[in-house]
C-alpha cells in the first residue's frame, strides 16, 4: 500500500486555509526554491533532511512539493516510512501551484 495521498493545488489551498498545522516541504534544488516557493515551505535537501525529520511533528499533515509532481511521490513515500502519518504529494508540483497563482 502506498504510504501517501495525492493532493491537488486547490486542496492544498483549502487545507492551508483550514489549518495552520500543514507543513510543506519542497524538494527542488536550492536555486529553484530561491526563485520562488510556496509560502512557509521548507527546502528539504540531503543536508537538512535528518534534522528536519528529527525536529518535525509527525502527526501534522506534510505536503511534499517537487517540480511537476513526480519525484515528490517517492519522497512522500519515504517520509511516510520515516514516521509521518499524514503525507501528501502535490499533484503537478510547484509548476501547477505557480500556474494557479499567476
Ligand atoms: O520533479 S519532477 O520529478 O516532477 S520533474
Amino acid at each position: 500500500m502506498s504510504g501517501f495521498k495525492h493532493l491537488s493545488v486547490n486542496e492544498l489551498i483549502h487545507m492551508s486555509e483550514a489549518s495552520k498545522e500543514v507543513q510543506v516541504v519542497d524538494i527542488r534544488d536550492a536555486a529553484s526554491f530561491a526563485a520562488g516557493h510556496i509560502q512557509h515551505s521548507v527546502n528539504l535537501t540531503n543536508e537538512n533532511l535528518a534534522h528536519y525529520i528529527a525536529a518535525a511533528d509527525m502527526d501534522k499533515p506534510l505536503v511534499v512539493v517537487c517540480y511537476h509532481g513526480m519525484s515528490s511521490q517517492s519522497a512522500a513515500n519515504y517520509l511516510n516510512e520515516q514516521g509521518f502519518d499524514d503525507v501528501y504529494s502535490l499533484d503537478g508540483g510547484f509548476s501547477a501551484w505557480s500556474l494557479a497563482h499567476s
